[in-house]
């Protein structure tokens, strides 16, 4: 039930897509249906152009004749659609449990508007019982543990973090980085946690997506619920 109301969700956000738009495309399984459903108008003659977030992205859209191109040659994008681990009610989002949250996030914030297409099961009302990604270099990495571990300390928060893939084959992002992931069960303040793990050297990225999305369409048993975040959302 739940793939079929990923692409539910996917279907109603390819609606959105207007002709000569230049559209950020999204990674994991909700984004591939968005992908799939926008390949279906770009074969009938909808006339678009995307910049994917990740070379799995890459490939299924050239493969469903989706033109591409790169944020160097489009540096300003209008419309990008991704999926997300978990979005609480004022939109903020967990990303990055397939590895893509960097190039998401750049490319996120190089869009007018990001709608997030996702099944009911994300919607929490606190974020954080998903394990939140933190795409880190690997060069550094035991210091940059340390420096995590302190900054979760300081926003009371604990739990475990776990190298993605392990220490003999450690997941490797696009972007050539290692991802931890940080089990913390409820993150009640996570503009602090943001703040925080973004001024560690060591961390590239993390998984907390905050004031970037516009909108949700989150599909379940009630059809596709629209989630839309208020002006006092986006301004946090
Ligand atoms: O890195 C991957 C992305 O942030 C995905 O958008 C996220 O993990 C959601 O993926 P899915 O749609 O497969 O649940």
């Amino acid at each position: 039930m739940s793939d079929e109301w990923k692409r539910l969700a996917a279907e109603r956000a390819v609606e959105d897509v207007m002709p000569g738009m230049k559209l950020g495309i999204g990674t994991g399984s909700t984004a591939e249906h968005f992908v799939k459903a926008l390949g279906a108008r770009v074969r009938d003659g909808l006339d678009v152009i995307g910049v994917p977030t990740s070379e799995r992205t890459r490939e299924l859209a050239l493969s469903e004749g989706i033109q591409l191109t790169t944020l160097e040659a489009e540096p300003q994008l209008d419309l990008t659609v991704d999926g997300a681990d978990e979005l609480d009610p004022s939109l903020v989002l967990i990303k990055g449990g397939g590895g893509a949250l960097l190039r998401e996030k750049i490319v996120a914030a190089a869009s007018k508007r990001m709608i997030v297409i996702a099944d009911a099961s994300k919607v929490v009302d606190v974020l954080g019982a998903f394990a939140l990604p933190i795409e880190v270099m690997p060069f550094g990495l035991a210091a940059t543990w340390n420096a995590i571990e302190a900054a979760l300390a300081e926003n009371g928060l604990s739990g475990d973090l776990v190298l993605r893939g392990g220490k003999d084959h450690p997941f490797v992002t696009d972007g050539g980085h290692y991802i931890i992931d940080a089990a913390l069960g409820r993150i009640e303040h996570p503009a602090c946690l943001a703040e925080d793990l973004a001024a560690i050297p060591g961390v590239v990225e993390h998984g907390l997506f905050i004031g970037l999305a516009d909108k949700a369409y989150v599909a379940g048993a009630d059809g596709v619920l629209v989630v839309e975040a208020t002006a006092q959302d986006a301004e946090n």
